[in-house]
Protein backbone atom coordinates (compact mmCIF):
# COMPACT_ATOMS: atom_id res chain seq x y z
CA UNK A 1 0.00 0.00 0.00
CA UNK A 2 2.50 2.23 1.09
CA UNK A 3 4.61 1.83 -2.24
CA UNK A 4 1.74 2.23 -4.29
CA UNK A 5 1.17 5.82 -2.77
CA UNK A 6 4.73 6.30 -3.68
CA UNK A 7 4.47 5.58 -7.37
CA UNK A 8 0.39 7.80 -7.52
CA UNK A 9 2.73 11.00 -6.11
CA UNK A 10 5.62 10.28 -8.67
CA UNK A 11 3.07 10.40 -11.40
CA UNK A 12 1.57 13.99 -10.09
CA UNK A 13 5.22 15.08 -9.91
CA UNK A 14 5.95 14.10 -13.40
CA UNK A 15 2.24 15.10 -14.74
CA UNK A 16 1.96 18.19 -12.89
CA UNK A 17 4.69 20.12 -13.57
CA UNK A 18 3.21 23.44 -11.92
CA UNK A 19 3.79 23.87 -8.06
CA UNK A 20 2.46 26.58 -5.93
CA UNK A 21 2.75 27.52 -2.23
CA UNK A 22 2.67 23.13 -1.34
CA UNK A 23 0.01 22.78 -4.11
CA UNK A 24 0.66 21.18 -7.55
CA UNK A 25 -2.50 21.71 -9.87
CA UNK A 26 -2.61 21.52 -14.10
CA UNK A 27 -2.68 25.35 -16.09
CA UNK A 28 -5.21 24.10 -18.50
CA UNK A 29 -7.07 21.42 -17.18
CA UNK A 30 -10.74 21.71 -16.72
CA UNK A 31 -10.05 20.15 -13.04
CA UNK A 32 -8.34 22.41 -10.79
CA UNK A 33 -8.77 21.27 -7.73
CA UNK A 34 -5.29 21.48 -5.57
CA UNK A 35 -3.16 17.91 -5.06
CA UNK A 36 -1.71 18.29 -1.67
CA UNK A 37 1.51 17.43 -1.71
CA UNK A 38 2.60 14.17 0.69
CA UNK A 39 4.06 15.31 3.94
CA UNK A 40 6.20 12.70 5.31
CA UNK A 41 9.83 12.53 4.10
CA UNK A 42 10.90 10.02 2.67
CA UNK A 43 11.85 7.20 4.79
CA UNK A 44 15.50 6.93 5.71
CA UNK A 45 16.29 10.18 4.89
CA UNK A 46 17.88 12.79 7.40
CA UNK A 47 15.96 15.69 7.83
CA UNK A 48 17.14 18.58 5.02
CA UNK A 49 19.22 20.99 6.61
CA UNK A 50 19.25 23.69 2.91
CA UNK A 51 17.06 26.65 3.31
CA UNK A 52 13.60 25.97 1.28
CA UNK A 53 13.46 26.27 -2.19
CA UNK A 54 12.25 29.42 -3.83
CA UNK A 55 9.23 29.21 -5.11
CA UNK A 56 9.69 30.11 -9.21
CA UNK A 57 6.86 33.13 -9.79
CA UNK A 58 5.23 31.78 -13.30
CA UNK A 59 5.51 34.64 -15.98
CA UNK A 60 3.20 35.19 -18.99
CA UNK A 61 5.38 35.01 -21.97
CA UNK A 62 5.25 37.13 -24.53
CA UNK A 63 4.98 35.48 -27.97
CA UNK A 64 6.20 37.21 -31.32
CA UNK A 65 3.13 36.00 -33.55
CA UNK A 66 2.65 37.23 -37.48
CA UNK A 67 -0.42 39.74 -37.25
CA UNK A 68 -1.63 37.25 -39.79
CA UNK A 69 -1.39 34.19 -38.58
CA UNK A 70 -4.39 32.99 -36.56
CA UNK A 71 -3.28 34.17 -32.87
CA UNK A 72 -2.07 37.40 -34.71
CA UNK A 73 -5.41 37.98 -36.52
CA UNK A 74 -7.85 37.42 -33.24
CA UNK A 75 -5.87 39.98 -31.26
CA UNK A 76 -7.76 42.73 -34.14
CA UNK A 77 -11.08 40.92 -33.64
CA UNK A 78 -10.42 41.18 -29.76
CA UNK A 79 -10.02 44.89 -30.38
CA UNK A 80 -12.99 45.41 -33.10
CA UNK A 81 -15.69 43.21 -30.45
CA UNK A 82 -14.60 45.81 -27.80
CA UNK A 83 -14.63 48.82 -29.81
CA UNK A 84 -18.51 47.89 -30.75
CA UNK A 85 -19.40 47.29 -27.18
CA UNK A 86 -17.39 50.39 -25.99
CA UNK A 87 -14.88 48.71 -23.94
CA UNK A 88 -11.19 49.76 -23.83
CA UNK A 89 -8.71 47.18 -23.82
CA UNK A 90 -7.86 47.40 -19.89
CA UNK A 91 -11.44 46.44 -19.44
CA UNK A 92 -10.70 43.09 -20.97
CA UNK A 93 -7.81 42.78 -19.51
CA UNK A 94 -6.87 39.31 -17.52
CA UNK A 95 -4.69 39.87 -14.56
CA UNK A 96 -2.26 36.79 -15.36
CA UNK A 97 0.73 37.73 -12.95
CA UNK A 98 -2.10 36.88 -10.09
CA UNK A 99 -4.06 34.16 -12.12
CA UNK A 100 -0.53 31.99 -13.09
CA UNK A 101 0.69 32.16 -9.46
CA UNK A 102 -2.59 31.98 -7.01
CA UNK A 103 -4.16 28.95 -7.78
CA UNK A 104 -7.36 30.11 -5.48
CA UNK A 105 -7.73 32.79 -7.81
CA UNK A 106 -7.33 31.00 -10.86
CA UNK A 107 -10.06 28.64 -9.81
CA UNK A 108 -12.19 32.09 -9.93
CA UNK A 109 -10.96 32.64 -13.36
CA UNK A 110 -11.53 29.35 -14.67
CA UNK A 111 -15.37 28.59 -13.96
CA UNK A 112 -18.10 27.70 -15.15
CA UNK A 113 -20.48 30.58 -17.00
CA UNK A 114 -24.22 30.12 -18.12
CA UNK A 115 -26.36 32.09 -20.62
CA UNK A 116 -23.33 33.02 -22.62
CA UNK A 117 -24.50 34.97 -25.83
CA UNK A 118 -22.28 33.63 -28.63
CA UNK A 119 -21.66 37.48 -30.42
CA UNK A 120 -19.84 36.22 -34.22
CA UNK A 121 -17.39 33.83 -35.15
CA UNK A 122 -13.57 34.51 -35.27
CA UNK A 123 -11.68 34.05 -39.19
CA UNK A 124 -10.66 31.18 -37.48
CA UNK A 125 -14.02 29.65 -37.06
CA UNK A 126 -14.56 29.80 -33.11
CA UNK A 127 -17.56 31.65 -31.50
CA UNK A 128 -16.71 34.40 -29.28
CA UNK A 129 -18.62 36.22 -26.60
CA UNK A 130 -18.51 38.96 -24.12
CA UNK A 131 -18.80 37.52 -20.29
CA UNK A 132 -18.79 39.52 -17.05
CA UNK A 133 -15.36 39.32 -14.81
CA UNK A 134 -15.08 36.56 -12.36
CA UNK A 135 -17.23 37.38 -9.21
CA UNK A 136 -14.55 39.21 -6.52
CA UNK A 137 -12.35 40.28 -8.73
CA UNK A 138 -11.40 43.34 -10.55
CA UNK A 139 -11.57 42.48 -14.07
CA UNK A 140 -14.68 44.01 -15.62
CA UNK A 141 -15.58 42.19 -18.71
CA UNK A 142 -13.56 38.92 -20.42
CA UNK A 143 -13.48 37.91 -24.15
CA UNK A 144 -14.55 34.36 -24.33
CA UNK A 145 -13.75 32.18 -27.24
CA UNK A 146 -15.85 28.98 -27.82
CA UNK A 147 -15.32 26.55 -30.40
CA UNK A 148 -18.00 24.78 -32.11
CA UNK A 149 -20.70 28.03 -30.65
CA UNK A 150 -22.16 30.17 -33.57
CA UNK A 151 -23.70 33.65 -33.24
CA UNK A 152 -26.84 33.70 -32.01
CA UNK A 153 -26.26 30.04 -29.91
CA UNK A 154 -27.13 30.85 -26.23
CA UNK A 155 -24.19 28.37 -24.38
CA UNK A 156 -23.09 26.94 -20.97
CA UNK A 157 -19.23 27.28 -21.06
CA UNK A 158 -16.72 26.10 -18.83
CA UNK A 159 -13.41 28.81 -19.00
CA UNK A 160 -10.11 26.46 -18.93
CA UNK A 161 -7.16 28.67 -19.95
CA UNK A 162 -6.51 32.55 -19.46
CA UNK A 163 -4.66 34.84 -22.05
CA UNK A 164 -3.91 38.53 -21.33
CA UNK A 165 -6.98 39.93 -23.44
CA UNK A 166 -9.06 36.50 -23.62
CA UNK A 167 -9.59 33.29 -22.06
CA UNK A 168 -10.63 29.65 -23.70
CA UNK A 169 -13.65 27.87 -23.43
CA UNK A 170 -15.30 24.49 -23.99
CA UNK A 171 -18.72 24.54 -25.07
CA UNK A 172 -20.90 22.38 -22.65
CA UNK A 173 -24.37 22.69 -23.65
CA UNK A 174 -25.83 24.76 -25.76
CA UNK A 175 -29.23 26.31 -23.91
CA UNK A 176 -31.04 28.12 -27.24
CA UNK A 177 -29.22 27.17 -30.73
CA UNK A 178 -28.61 29.44 -32.91
CA UNK A 179 -30.87 30.23 -35.94
CA UNK A 180 -27.74 29.26 -38.35
CA UNK A 181 -27.26 26.08 -36.56
CA UNK A 182 -28.62 22.52 -38.27
CA UNK A 183 -27.29 19.70 -36.07
CA UNK A 184 -29.02 17.62 -39.11
CA UNK A 185 -26.61 18.72 -41.10
CA UNK A 186 -23.60 16.70 -38.76
CA UNK A 187 -22.42 13.49 -40.13
CA UNK A 188 -18.94 13.27 -38.79
CA UNK A 189 -18.34 11.58 -35.54
CA UNK A 190 -15.68 13.61 -34.54
CA UNK A 191 -17.70 16.87 -35.01
CA UNK A 192 -17.21 18.86 -31.20
CA UNK A 193 -13.88 17.51 -30.99
CA UNK A 194 -11.70 16.94 -33.96
CA UNK A 195 -10.08 20.83 -35.00
CA UNK A 196 -11.20 20.39 -38.62
CA UNK A 197 -14.79 21.20 -40.21
CA UNK A 198 -16.46 23.30 -37.14
CA UNK A 199 -18.87 24.39 -39.77
CA UNK A 200 -20.48 21.45 -40.59
CA UNK A 201 -23.72 22.76 -38.92
CA UNK A 202 -23.77 25.66 -41.21
CA UNK A 203 -25.81 24.84 -44.48
CA UNK A 204 -23.70 25.75 -47.05
CA UNK A 205 -25.04 28.75 -48.49
CA UNK A 206 -24.23 30.65 -44.97
CA UNK A 207 -20.83 28.66 -44.92
CA UNK A 208 -20.26 30.67 -48.53
CA UNK A 209 -21.75 34.28 -46.67
CA UNK A 210 -19.57 33.98 -43.81
CA UNK A 211 -16.09 33.02 -46.07
CA UNK A 212 -17.09 36.57 -47.45
CA UNK A 213 -17.44 38.38 -44.29
CA UNK A 214 -13.80 36.72 -43.40
CA UNK A 215 -12.34 38.61 -46.40
CA UNK A 216 -14.18 41.70 -45.82
CA UNK A 217 -13.11 41.96 -42.28
CA UNK A 218 -9.32 40.86 -43.22
CA UNK A 219 -9.26 44.13 -45.07
CA UNK A 220 -10.90 45.81 -42.81
CA UNK A 221 -8.26 45.17 -40.29
CA UNK A 222 -5.03 44.98 -42.49
CA UNK A 223 -6.05 47.75 -45.40
CA UNK A 224 -7.12 50.17 -43.66
CA UNK A 225 -6.13 53.04 -45.77
CA UNK A 226 -7.83 50.85 -48.81
CA UNK A 227 -10.66 50.73 -46.95
CA UNK A 228 -11.21 54.34 -45.81
CA UNK A 229 -10.79 55.70 -49.44
CA UNK A 230 -12.93 53.78 -50.96
CA UNK A 231 -10.23 52.17 -53.32
CA UNK A 232 -11.83 48.69 -52.57
CA UNK A 233 -14.72 47.06 -54.84
CA UNK A 234 -17.52 45.45 -53.30
CA UNK A 235 -16.76 42.10 -52.30
CA UNK A 236 -17.65 39.76 -54.60
CA UNK A 237 -19.35 36.79 -53.67
CA UNK A 238 -17.38 33.26 -52.60
CA UNK A 239 -17.47 30.85 -55.41
CA UNK A 240 -18.64 27.19 -54.09
CA UNK A 241 -16.55 24.15 -54.02
CA UNK A 242 -18.46 21.71 -56.35
CA UNK A 243 -17.70 19.15 -54.49
CA UNK A 244 -18.91 19.83 -50.59
CA UNK A 245 -17.45 16.42 -49.19
CA UNK A 246 -15.23 13.85 -50.72
CA UNK A 247 -12.92 16.68 -52.27
CA UNK A 248 -9.67 16.94 -50.16
CA UNK A 249 -6.74 14.47 -52.23
CA UNK A 250 -4.38 15.15 -48.99
CA UNK A 251 -4.36 14.04 -45.47
CA UNK A 252 -1.76 13.92 -42.95
CA UNK A 253 -3.02 12.16 -39.99
CA UNK A 254 -0.47 11.90 -37.32
CA UNK A 255 0.40 10.03 -33.54
CA UNK A 256 2.34 10.63 -30.70
CA UNK A 257 4.93 8.48 -28.99
CA UNK A 258 5.93 9.18 -25.51
CA UNK A 259 9.49 9.39 -24.95
CA UNK A 260 9.54 7.11 -21.90
CA UNK A 261 6.93 4.21 -22.75
CA UNK A 262 5.99 3.04 -19.36
CA UNK A 263 4.79 -0.87 -18.96
CA UNK A 264 1.14 0.22 -19.62
CA UNK A 265 1.82 1.75 -22.87
CA UNK A 266 -0.84 1.40 -25.30
CA UNK A 267 -1.75 2.06 -29.05
CA UNK A 268 -1.51 5.99 -29.27
CA UNK A 269 -4.52 7.98 -31.09
CA UNK A 270 -3.81 8.13 -35.00
CA UNK A 271 -5.79 11.56 -36.54
CA UNK A 272 -5.96 14.49 -36.34
CA UNK A 273 -5.49 17.47 -34.01
CA UNK A 274 -8.14 18.18 -31.01
CA UNK A 275 -9.97 21.15 -30.50
CA UNK A 276 -12.04 21.29 -27.01
CA UNK A 277 -13.75 18.48 -25.36
CA UNK A 278 -17.26 17.68 -27.01
CA UNK A 279 -19.40 18.29 -23.45
CA UNK A 280 -22.17 19.03 -25.60
CA UNK A 281 -22.38 16.66 -27.96
CA UNK A 282 -22.90 13.68 -25.21
CA UNK A 283 -23.06 11.25 -27.83
CA UNK A 284 -19.32 11.22 -29.09
CA UNK A 285 -16.26 10.71 -26.17
CA UNK A 286 -14.02 12.73 -24.78
CA UNK A 287 -10.23 12.64 -25.72
CA UNK A 288 -7.94 12.64 -22.86
CA UNK A 289 -5.56 13.58 -26.17
CA UNK A 290 -4.46 15.99 -28.43
CA UNK A 291 -5.24 13.91 -31.15
CA UNK A 292 -8.35 12.65 -31.99
CA UNK A 293 -8.09 8.73 -33.32
CA UNK A 294 -10.10 9.29 -36.76
CA UNK A 295 -11.28 5.90 -38.67
CA UNK A 296 -12.39 7.84 -41.33
CA UNK A 297 -12.22 11.23 -42.81
CA UNK A 298 -15.34 12.47 -44.52
CA UNK A 299 -13.81 15.57 -46.29
CA UNK A 300 -11.08 13.11 -47.39
CA UNK A 301 -11.81 11.58 -50.82
CA UNK A 302 -12.81 7.82 -51.49
CA UNK A 303 -8.98 6.29 -51.73
CA UNK A 304 -7.64 8.78 -49.27
CA UNK A 305 -9.70 7.30 -46.77
CA UNK A 306 -8.81 4.11 -48.09
CA UNK A 307 -5.02 4.60 -47.69
CA UNK A 308 -6.04 6.00 -43.95
CA UNK A 309 -7.48 2.61 -43.09
CA UNK A 310 -4.55 0.56 -44.58
CA UNK A 311 -2.39 2.54 -42.47
CA UNK A 312 -4.16 2.63 -39.05
CA UNK A 313 -4.20 -0.63 -39.24
CA UNK A 314 -0.50 -1.17 -40.27
CA UNK A 315 0.24 0.93 -37.15
CA UNK A 316 -1.94 -1.18 -34.91
CA UNK A 317 1.02 -3.40 -35.20
CA UNK A 318 3.76 -1.40 -35.75
CA UNK A 319 3.20 1.57 -33.27
CA UNK A 320 5.72 -0.31 -30.79
CA UNK A 321 8.47 0.22 -32.87
CA UNK A 322 8.31 3.92 -33.23
CA UNK A 323 10.25 5.70 -30.71
CA UNK A 324 8.64 9.31 -31.55
CA UNK A 325 5.65 10.93 -33.20
CA UNK A 326 5.13 10.73 -36.62
CA UNK A 327 3.36 12.22 -39.66
CA UNK A 328 1.79 9.80 -42.21
CA UNK A 329 1.56 11.22 -45.99
CA UNK A 330 -1.86 10.06 -47.89
CA UNK A 331 -1.98 11.91 -50.85
CA UNK A 332 -4.10 10.60 -54.20
CA UNK A 333 -2.82 9.83 -57.34
CA UNK A 334 -4.56 9.70 -60.71
CA UNK A 335 -4.33 7.63 -63.73
CA UNK A 336 -6.49 7.45 -66.66
CA UNK A 337 -7.79 4.07 -67.30
CA UNK A 338 -7.30 4.08 -70.71
CA UNK A 339 -3.77 4.75 -70.34
CA UNK A 340 -1.70 1.37 -70.98
CA UNK A 341 -1.48 -0.57 -67.23
CA UNK A 342 0.92 1.30 -66.04
CA UNK A 343 2.87 0.65 -62.87
CA UNK A 344 1.52 2.64 -60.07
CA UNK A 345 5.13 2.32 -58.18
CA UNK A 346 4.68 2.66 -54.67
CA UNK A 347 1.69 3.26 -52.76
CA UNK A 348 -0.54 2.42 -49.82
CA UNK A 349 -1.40 -1.23 -49.63
CA UNK A 350 -3.99 -3.15 -47.84
CA UNK A 351 -3.73 -6.54 -45.47
CA UNK A 352 -3.08 -8.91 -47.98
CA UNK A 353 -0.19 -6.61 -49.34
CA UNK A 354 -1.74 -5.34 -52.52
CA UNK A 355 -2.04 -1.49 -53.41
CA UNK A 356 -5.71 -0.31 -53.00
CA UNK A 357 -7.15 1.26 -55.91
CA UNK A 358 -10.55 2.50 -56.52
CA UNK A 359 -12.15 3.52 -60.18
CA UNK A 360 -13.70 6.36 -60.37
CA UNK A 361 -16.09 7.47 -63.34
CA UNK A 362 -16.02 10.74 -64.06
CA UNK A 363 -19.39 13.15 -65.69
CA UNK A 364 -17.95 12.80 -69.44
CA UNK A 365 -18.03 8.47 -68.87
CA UNK A 366 -14.01 8.49 -68.97
CA UNK A 367 -12.76 6.84 -66.23
CA UNK A 368 -9.70 7.12 -63.48
CA UNK A 369 -7.72 4.81 -61.72
CA UNK A 370 -6.83 6.43 -57.90
CA UNK A 371 -4.29 5.66 -55.49
CA UNK A 372 -3.21 6.76 -52.47
CA UNK A 373 0.31 7.43 -51.88
CA UNK A 374 2.49 7.68 -48.88
CA UNK A 375 5.84 7.65 -50.06
CA UNK A 376 6.40 11.06 -50.33
CA UNK A 377 9.38 11.12 -52.96
CA UNK A 378 6.88 9.26 -54.81
CA UNK A 379 5.86 10.96 -57.98
CA UNK A 380 2.30 11.45 -58.25
CA UNK A 381 -0.29 12.61 -61.14
CA UNK A 382 -3.40 15.00 -61.12
CA UNK A 383 -5.21 15.76 -64.28
CA UNK A 384 -6.76 19.22 -64.31
CA UNK A 385 -9.17 19.82 -67.28
CA UNK A 386 -7.35 17.25 -69.15
CA UNK A 387 -3.89 18.53 -68.52
CA UNK A 388 -1.94 16.46 -66.38
CA UNK A 389 0.36 17.18 -63.49
CA UNK A 390 2.82 15.45 -61.99
CA UNK A 391 4.93 16.37 -58.57
CA UNK A 392 6.73 14.86 -55.69
CA UNK A 393 4.04 13.45 -53.51
CA UNK A 394 5.47 15.75 -50.61
CA UNK A 395 5.46 19.01 -52.08
CA UNK A 396 2.69 21.62 -52.81
CA UNK A 397 -0.24 20.96 -54.82
CA UNK A 398 -3.67 21.87 -54.36
CA UNK A 399 -5.62 20.06 -51.77
CA UNK A 400 -8.99 20.02 -53.62
CA UNK A 401 -9.61 19.19 -57.48
CA UNK A 402 -12.99 19.97 -57.65
CA UNK A 403 -12.88 23.37 -57.79
CA UNK A 404 -9.64 23.81 -59.42
CA UNK A 405 -11.06 24.21 -62.95
CA UNK A 406 -13.04 27.05 -61.76
CA UNK A 407 -10.45 29.14 -60.21
CA UNK A 408 -8.43 28.57 -63.68
CA UNK A 409 -11.26 29.93 -65.71
CA UNK A 410 -11.61 33.13 -63.57
CA UNK A 411 -8.05 33.63 -63.79
CA UNK A 412 -8.11 33.41 -67.56
CA UNK A 413 -11.12 35.07 -67.47
CA UNK A 414 -9.78 38.02 -65.63
CA UNK A 415 -6.38 38.21 -67.57
CA UNK A 416 -8.64 39.57 -70.22
CA UNK A 417 -5.71 39.25 -72.68
CA UNK A 418 -5.76 41.29 -75.96
CA UNK A 419 -6.65 39.44 -78.47
CA UNK A 420 -4.54 41.69 -81.14
CA UNK A 421 -1.54 41.71 -78.52
CA UNK A 422 1.15 39.55 -77.94
CA UNK A 423 0.42 38.82 -74.43
CA UNK A 424 3.10 37.50 -71.88
CA UNK A 425 2.40 36.02 -68.16
CA UNK A 426 4.47 35.45 -65.35
CA UNK A 427 3.39 33.24 -62.47
CA UNK A 428 5.15 33.71 -59.42
CA UNK A 429 5.50 30.79 -56.88
CA UNK A 430 4.38 28.69 -59.86
CA UNK A 431 4.78 25.70 -58.19
CA UNK A 432 4.44 22.22 -60.40
CA UNK A 433 3.33 24.88 -63.27
CA UNK A 434 -0.22 24.66 -62.64
CA UNK A 435 -1.40 28.36 -63.76
CA UNK A 436 1.49 28.55 -66.07
CA UNK A 437 0.86 25.23 -67.87
CA UNK A 438 -3.60 25.71 -67.73
CA UNK A 439 -2.98 29.76 -69.09
CA UNK A 440 0.06 28.68 -71.47
CA UNK A 441 -2.58 28.87 -74.66
CA UNK A 442 -3.57 31.83 -74.21
CA UNK A 443 0.13 33.79 -74.14
CA UNK A 444 2.84 33.89 -76.49
CA UNK A 445 5.23 33.17 -73.76
CA UNK A 446 4.90 31.78 -70.00
CA UNK A 447 7.95 32.50 -67.02
CA UNK A 448 7.59 30.75 -64.15
CA UNK A 449 9.30 31.25 -60.93
CA UNK A 450 9.35 28.82 -57.47
CA UNK A 451 12.00 28.73 -54.90
CA UNK A 452 11.78 24.85 -54.29
CA UNK A 453 14.21 23.03 -57.07
CA UNK A 454 12.13 19.91 -57.03
CA UNK A 455 8.51 21.55 -58.13
CA UNK A 456 10.62 23.52 -61.30
CA UNK A 457 11.72 19.91 -62.36
CA UNK A 458 8.54 19.08 -62.34
CA UNK A 459 7.02 22.21 -63.49
CA UNK A 460 9.46 21.96 -67.15
CA UNK A 461 8.27 18.43 -67.02
CA UNK A 462 4.87 18.72 -66.92
CA UNK A 463 4.68 21.23 -69.82
CA UNK A 464 6.74 18.61 -72.04
CA UNK A 465 4.04 16.09 -70.37
CA UNK A 466 1.23 18.11 -72.46
CA UNK A 467 3.17 19.42 -75.43
CA UNK A 468 3.34 23.24 -74.05
CA UNK A 469 6.41 24.72 -75.45
CA UNK A 470 5.70 28.32 -73.89
CA UNK A 471 6.62 27.70 -70.79
CA UNK A 472 10.02 28.43 -69.45
CA UNK A 473 10.61 28.22 -65.69
CA UNK A 474 13.19 29.69 -62.97
CA UNK A 475 14.16 28.33 -59.89
CA UNK A 476 14.86 30.93 -56.77
CA UNK A 477 13.18 33.58 -54.63
CA UNK A 478 9.82 35.34 -56.42
CA UNK A 479 11.82 38.63 -57.04
CA UNK A 480 14.82 36.90 -59.54
CA UNK A 481 12.14 36.99 -62.02
CA UNK A 482 13.20 40.52 -62.36
CA UNK A 483 16.72 40.33 -62.76
CA UNK A 484 16.85 40.47 -65.72
CA UNK A 485 13.12 40.13 -67.25
CA UNK A 486 13.00 40.51 -71.32
CA UNK A 487 9.05 41.07 -71.78
CA UNK A 488 7.16 43.78 -72.62
CA UNK A 489 5.48 44.76 -69.64
CA UNK A 490 2.93 46.86 -70.94
CA UNK A 491 1.78 43.41 -72.47
CA UNK A 492 2.70 41.10 -69.15
CA UNK A 493 0.25 40.08 -66.51
CA UNK A 494 1.57 38.24 -63.35
CA UNK A 495 -0.15 35.66 -61.80
CA UNK A 496 0.83 35.64 -57.73
CA UNK A 497 0.31 32.44 -55.44
CA UNK A 498 2.58 32.78 -52.35
CA UNK A 499 2.73 30.47 -49.36
CA UNK A 500 0.10 31.60 -46.38
CA UNK A 501 2.64 34.45 -45.14
CA UNK A 502 2.24 36.23 -48.44
CA UNK A 503 4.89 38.43 -50.44
CA UNK A 504 7.56 40.32 -48.79
CA UNK A 505 8.49 43.79 -49.21
CA UNK A 506 11.68 42.91 -51.74
CA UNK A 507 9.57 40.93 -54.16
CA UNK A 508 6.25 43.88 -54.06
CA UNK A 509 8.51 46.78 -54.42
CA UNK A 510 10.10 44.86 -57.72
CA UNK A 511 6.75 44.16 -58.91
CA UNK A 512 5.53 48.10 -58.53
CA UNK A 513 8.54 49.03 -60.33
CA UNK A 514 8.30 46.23 -63.12
CA UNK A 515 4.70 47.86 -63.61
CA UNK A 516 3.06 45.02 -65.65
CA UNK A 517 -0.78 45.80 -66.66
CA UNK A 518 -2.23 43.35 -65.18
CA UNK A 519 -1.52 41.15 -61.38
CA UNK A 520 -4.01 38.26 -59.96
CA UNK A 521 -3.41 37.66 -56.48
CA UNK A 522 -4.76 34.55 -55.59
CA UNK A 523 -3.89 33.57 -51.56
CA UNK A 524 -4.74 31.50 -49.38
CA UNK A 525 -4.29 33.63 -46.56
CA UNK A 526 -6.70 36.40 -47.10
CA UNK A 527 -5.33 38.46 -44.23
CA UNK A 528 -1.63 38.31 -45.69
CA UNK A 529 -2.84 39.43 -49.21
CA UNK A 530 -4.92 42.29 -47.85
CA UNK A 531 -1.67 43.82 -45.42
CA UNK A 532 0.17 42.84 -49.35
CA UNK A 533 -1.79 45.31 -51.18
CA UNK A 534 -2.73 47.71 -48.65
CA UNK A 535 1.68 48.24 -48.74
CA UNK A 536 1.74 47.86 -52.79
CA UNK A 537 -0.71 50.31 -53.55
CA UNK A 538 0.14 52.75 -50.80
CA UNK A 539 3.47 52.07 -50.47
CA UNK A 540 5.21 51.42 -53.91
CA UNK A 541 6.14 54.02 -56.30
CA UNK A 542 3.73 52.58 -59.00
CA UNK A 543 1.30 51.25 -56.65
CA UNK A 544 -1.35 54.40 -56.47
CA UNK A 545 -1.60 53.34 -60.69
CA UNK A 546 -3.35 50.25 -59.90
CA UNK A 547 -7.12 49.89 -59.18
CA UNK A 548 -8.80 46.48 -57.63
CA UNK A 549 -11.16 45.53 -59.84
CA UNK A 550 -12.38 42.71 -57.96
CA UNK A 551 -11.55 40.63 -54.61
CA UNK A 552 -13.56 37.32 -54.32
CA UNK A 553 -13.37 34.00 -52.31
CA UNK A 554 -13.20 30.06 -53.92
CA UNK A 555 -14.09 27.85 -51.10
CA UNK A 556 -11.70 25.32 -51.21
CA UNK A 557 -12.05 24.09 -47.77
CA UNK A 558 -16.40 23.56 -47.33
CA UNK A 559 -17.09 22.74 -43.76
CA UNK A 560 -13.81 24.92 -42.27
CA UNK A 561 -12.90 28.40 -41.63
CA UNK A 562 -10.31 28.39 -44.38
CA UNK A 563 -10.99 30.30 -47.62
CA UNK A 564 -8.83 30.99 -50.44
CA UNK A 565 -9.38 34.93 -51.88
CA UNK A 566 -8.55 36.16 -55.31
CA UNK A 567 -8.34 39.97 -56.12
CA UNK A 568 -7.31 41.04 -59.57
CA UNK A 569 -5.47 44.46 -60.32
CA UNK A 570 -5.35 46.53 -63.46
CA UNK A 571 -2.95 49.10 -64.34
CA UNK A 572 -5.41 52.64 -64.93
C1 LIG B 1 0.50 28.24 -52.47
S1 LIG B 1 1.76 27.44 -53.34
C2 LIG B 1 1.24 27.75 -54.99
C3 LIG B 1 1.82 26.86 -56.06
C4 LIG B 1 1.13 26.87 -57.41
N1 LIG B 1 0.72 28.20 -57.82
C5 LIG B 1 -0.05 25.92 -57.44
O1 LIG B 1 -1.18 26.39 -57.41
O2 LIG B 1 0.18 24.72 -57.49
C6 LIG B 1 3.10 28.50 -53.04
C7 LIG B 1 4.40 28.10 -53.68
O3 LIG B 1 5.36 29.14 -53.43
C8 LIG B 1 6.62 28.56 -53.26
N2 LIG B 1 7.43 29.57 -52.55
C9 LIG B 1 7.51 29.82 -51.23
N3 LIG B 1 8.29 30.90 -50.99
C10 LIG B 1 8.72 31.35 -52.19
C11 LIG B 1 9.55 32.43 -52.60
N4 LIG B 1 10.08 33.29 -51.73
N5 LIG B 1 9.76 32.60 -53.91
C12 LIG B 1 9.23 31.75 -54.83
N6 LIG B 1 8.45 30.70 -54.50
C13 LIG B 1 8.17 30.50 -53.20
C14 LIG B 1 6.34 27.27 -52.53
O4 LIG B 1 7.38 26.33 -52.72
C15 LIG B 1 5.01 26.82 -53.16
O5 LIG B 1 5.23 25.98 -54.26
Amino acid sequence: MHLLKRSVSIIYNLRFQSSFLGSFYTMSSASLEPISLPQKRPLGRPESTKPPKKIKRKYNKKKNVDPTSPGGVLGFEIEHLCKEHGLSLADISNPMDVILNDSSIQQKYHRIVDEVNVLSLTSNGDGIALIDGPAETNTKKQVAIVPFGLPGDVVSIKVFKSHPLHVECDLLKILSPSSMRNDSLVDCKYFGVCSGCQYQPIEYAQQLLLKRDTIVNAYKFFAPILTASGKLPDMGSTVPSPLQYSYRTKLTPHFEIPRRKTQDFQKPSFGFGSKGRPKFRPEIVDVNSSIVDIEECLIGTSIINTGLSNERKKFESTYNNYKRGATILLRENTTPVADPPVETGEGSRDGTGEISKAEVELPDGSKQLKTCVTEPRQIVTEIINGNKFQFSAGEFFQNNNSILPDIIKYVQDNLKLDPNGENYLVDAYCGSGLFSISCASSVKKVIGVEISADSVKFATHNAELNNIENCEFITGKAEKIFADIQLPRDQTSIILDPPRKGCDDVFLTQLSEFKPKKIIYISCNVHSQARDLEYFINNTSNGFQYRIDSIRGFDFFPQTHHVEGVAVLSLI
